[in-house]
């Protein structure tokens, strides 16, 4: 070979890049090798810390998902929702509905599934969430979801330092048709890049401090079933404070790797809370923790098994009060706070109700108000 064509061989005549040596060899397989390895490379991080986000900033996320009916019945039988017109096509005809669409709690879920990524997914705690609404409902298998997010306020936390709150108002719109489909404020504690001085979450002055004895009306009242007429009656009989409709529904659904873990990943969502052991053994609850959204689907589920929903409206004042972790078992306990005969149809009346999610030793998990039509014995 001449130096010329020898010169030729070694560089790509099209890039005009040069050949590359063949790297070192190095055995990864060599404990010490590897471990000081991982400690000199770089980590690709993922998420945003809480210092990333400025109110105002609008976040349109990349990850999309099409509703499908695998996803809407697996969603739907972990978390023990069972009703009808979301299973069966002549019980969706009923309904008005052209077959079982997407039920509003797997819609939910899914659009803050996909935002995880952006919005969440360095670590946050799922605090709280309101204003939950779902124009453009139903909404059929087959639906390609895109979902876009504004940050509404960022502040700092007085209790924890190495945490920011980040409040986010979403919607899931219909990527083809550009209806919104489902939309909601959250919000999240975020962890900072580098931890602030606070005040330590101030003192609670004693005189402020809250009388520990339970202030309970004196009566419960348990409907007779679970029509609109059955609300209707039982808040008639329970005019004065001194009572209440409330009562417990026996269903419990203990957490497992499918509700912890699979649920949230069909959702697309990326928290780490969800599915990852080795990282959350240093985390407060010490284990992977339920996605809240099916915390709050389980509860729900428990409570719609003693009713006749007709649809869902909205949900507000949505809280996480303290951690579900596989083995926990979620129940549900429910309120009834009003009744109102102002439906989109005359099958059917308004009812508010106040959910609580609660463990196997009582601990309230979640709480929220949700506003649903309720089907009429009369109809
Ligand atoms: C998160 C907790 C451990 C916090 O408990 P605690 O230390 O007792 O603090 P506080 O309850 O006082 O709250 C801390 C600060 O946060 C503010 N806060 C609380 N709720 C809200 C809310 N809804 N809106 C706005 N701000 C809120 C308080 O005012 C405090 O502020 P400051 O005093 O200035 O510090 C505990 O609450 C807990 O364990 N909660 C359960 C969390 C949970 O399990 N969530 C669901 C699972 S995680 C998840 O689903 C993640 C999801 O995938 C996702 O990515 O979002």
């Amino acid at each position: 070979m001449t130096r010329e064509s020898q010169r030729e061989s070694d560089t790509d005549t099209d890039t005009g890049s040069r050949e590359q040596p063949e790297p070192r060899p190095i055995d990864w397989t060599d404990p010490d090798t590897f471990a000081q390895a991982l400690e000199q490379v770089e980590t690709k991080e993922k998420g945003n810390y809480f210092e990333d986000f400025a109110e105002g900033d609008l976040l349109e996320h990349d990850p999309g998902l099409t509703l499908t009916r695998w996803g809407n019945e697996s969603w739907l039988s972990q978390t023990l929702n069972h009703d009808p017109a979301y299973w069966r096509t002549d019980a969706a005809a009923e309904r008005g509905f052209d077959e079982p669409p997407i039920h509003p709690d797997y819609l939910t879920a899914a659009t803050l599934g996909i935002t995880v990524e952006d919005l969440s997914e360095k670590g946050g705690y799922f605090l709280g969430r309101t204003d939950v609404r779902f124009p453009g409902t139903p909404v059929y298998a087959g639906t390609e979801l895109h979902v876009e997010s504004e940050v509404v306020s960022t502040a700092t936390s007085g209790s924890r330092p190495e945490f920011g709150i980040v409040t986010w108002r979403t919607r899931g719109t219909d990527a083809q048709t550009g209806d919104v489909l489902c939309s909601y404020e959250r919000t999240n504690m975020i962890p900072r890049r580098e931890p602030v001085a606070t005040d330590g979450g101030a003192a609670t002055a004693e005189s402020d401090e809250e009388d520990d004895e339970p202030t309970l009306p004196e009566t419960f009242v348990t409907p007779d079933g679970g029509y609109f007429e059955d609300f209707v009656e039982a808040l008639e009989t329970v005019d004065d404070e001194n009572a209440a409709v409330a009562y417990r529904h026996e269903r419990g659904r203990t957490q497992d790797d499918v509700t912890v873990a699979s649920l949230p990943l069909a959702t697309l969502n990326t928290a780490k809370q969800h599915h990852n052991i080795d990282v959350m053994a240093d985390s407060p609850s010490g284990d992977i923790v339920t996605y809240g959204d099916v915390t709050r689907s389980t509860a729900l589920g428990h409570a719609r098994s003693d009713e006749q929903t007709w649809r869902e409206v909205g949900f507000d004042d949505e809280q996480f009060h303290t951690f579900v972790a596989a083995g926990d078992t979620v129940y549900a306990f429910t309120r009834v706070l009003a009744a109102e005969d102002d439906a989109s149809t005359d099958a059917a009346g308004t009812v508010r109700f106040e959910h609580i999610a609660f463990n196997q030793d009582d601990e309230p998990v979640y709480s929220g108000t949700r506003t649903a039509e309720i089907q009429k014995r009369t109809a």
